[in-house]
């Protein structure tokens, strides 16, 4: 099969087409980044519905002859807690239940046995009654030269069966108008599935809690991969601060694994949780559109990942 280069795949005209797509990948593949570009950047809130799905809305890609609902997976890697084994499975059932899947693999690396375990996961999916189309997309295509794009875009091809090969530049918005329309092309018709204009219907709990745990991840993903959970305990509207824009009090738990998690986290003399606490108000503050007093505390919950009582307390 040859990568799609030019925006034909689009479906008949006429037609209006929704659906749901998710985009897997190893850490770091550019999931996050292609699915801003995909969505824009600006995000609404709409905490007044709710969850349709039990699975995370990450952006909706509204146009007027469709819809598609980009869905959240936690990441699919190899289970060795049963941390990991619950979310392998919440990753299945999604995957089972979106209209086309997005394997996003990054031009600038050589494919992996990360890669190859994802490839075999989707074939093994793909095997059975569900026939999902999945798009190998090749990330990051700017960090590349022609010819080494060429060349991997074949080294792809060999990795599986993919319903559209389509390389894309997240940052350079380099062929992304191209993969939404064979994204779109796979798409159901059907009709609209959230009312136009309202891009995400995560609860405000979750955003914040997602932007917390990106701030207190930053530059330590290596050390602290899937041991960090965090728990918003409280948004609340601080007393005698009404008006039009009253101070809230967001309190938020970061739970690790161990004490070493915890100093990591915590930094030297508290310096880093500081820096977590600014890098994170920014953006609840930005989300919400009020002032913040953000409250962080770092908990240790021993072996969290593998006491379910602990995984139902944190949500999992
Ligand atoms: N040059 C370039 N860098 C990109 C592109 N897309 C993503 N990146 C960078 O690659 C890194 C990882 O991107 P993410 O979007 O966070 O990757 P992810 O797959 O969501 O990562 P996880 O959350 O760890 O699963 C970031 O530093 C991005 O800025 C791209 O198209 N071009």
């Amino acid at each position: 099969m040859t990568p799609t280069t030019s925006p034909d795949a689009q479906g008949a005209a006429g037609t209006y087409r929704s659906g749901f797509a998710c985009l897997v990948g190893r850490p770091n593949a550019g999931k996050s980044t292609l699915t801003n570009a995909l969505v824009g950047q600006k995000v609404a809130i709409t905490s007044d519905r709710p969850q349709t799905t039990r699975h995370t809305i990450r952006g909706i890609v509204n146009r007027p002859d469709a819809q598609l609902i980009l869905v959240d997976t936690p990441g699919l890697h190899r289970p060795r807690t049963l941390l990991g084994e619950r979310l392998n499975d919440l990753v299945r059932e999604t995957l089972t239940q979106v209209d086309v899947i997005v394997f996003c693999l990054p031009a600038d690396q050589k494919i992996g046995p990360g890669d190859r375990y994802i490839a075999e996961q989707l074939a093994q999916l793909s095997s059975g009654r569900h026939k999902t189309p999945i798009i190998a997309v090749v990330t990051k295509a700017d960090l590349v030269t022609r010819d080494e794009l060429t060349k991997h875009l074949l080294k792809v091809n060999d990795l599986g069966e993919w319903a559209d090969i389509v390389p894309v530049s997240a940052t350079g918005e380099f062929q992304v108008d191209v993969l939404e329309n064979v994204l779109v092309g796979h798409l159901p018709e059907g009709v609209v599935l959230y009312p136009d204009g309202e891009l995400t219907d995560e609860p405000e709990a979750i955003m914040v809690a997602e932007l917390v745990r990106e701030a207190a991840l930053e530059g330590v993903r290596q050390e602290l991969p899937h041991s960090l959970a965090v728990v918003v305990e409280e948004i609340s509207e601080r007393e005698g601060s009404s008006g039009a824009n009253p101070l809230l009090d967001v309190r938020v738990n970061l739970y690790v694994e161990r004490d070493s998690q915890k100093a990591i986290i915590i930094g030297r003399g508290g310096s880093r949780l500081r820096h977590v606490g600014t890098e994170a108000r920014k953006g609840i503050e930005a989300l919400l559109g009020n002032r913040i007093y953000l409250d962080l505390h770092v908990k240790v919950a021993k072996d969290w990942q593998r006491d379910p009582n602990q995984l139902r307390k944190l949500g999992f």
